[in-house]
């Protein structure tokens, strides 16, 4: 082998540029990401409040599955494979989900003969 640990060893430097520069946009791109994942959660949060203020289920199956329609025909149109826009989508969900069910949970707590709590508890972290 005549390639270093990082793969990027013995290689000519034109590919080691065209490499970086991909490189480049790959990190922007993940940056993107990242920030709008951040704000989806923003938004994801306020809806949990809000289910758990009005008694609301923390999961709604029906609109799980128009979203799901429509990602996988925005994939085709991207030429994304539709099923890992499926999985992707999935998996932010489940997350967003377990975040309902934490907040709500707080919600229940503190109105179960605490009266010092706020009937929505306090807001679930993005992350725990
Ligand atoms: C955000 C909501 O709660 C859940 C999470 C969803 C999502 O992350 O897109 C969609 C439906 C719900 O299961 C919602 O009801 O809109």
């Amino acid at each position: 082998m005549t390639t270093s640990s990082t793969g990027t060893g013995d290689v000519d430097p034109a590919v080691r540029e065209e490499l970086a520069r991909l490189r480049d946009s790959i990190d922007n791109i993940d940056a993107a990401v990242v920030h709008m994942l951040a704000e989806r959660f923003k938004c994801t949060q306020q809806v949990g409040r809000l289910k758990a203020e009005h008694r609301l289920p923390p999961a709604d199956p029906a609109r799980e599955a128009r979203q799901i329609t429509r990602l996988r025909t925005l994939a085709e149109n991207a030429k994304l494979d539709p099923a890992f826009a499926e999985k992707f989508l999935n998996f932010i969900i489940a997350e967003v989900i377990r975040h309902h069910e934490h907040i709500a949970d707080g919600a229940t707590r503190s109105t179960a003969g605490n009266s010092a709590g706020s009937p929505t508890g306090t807001p679930a972290p993005t992350t725990d």
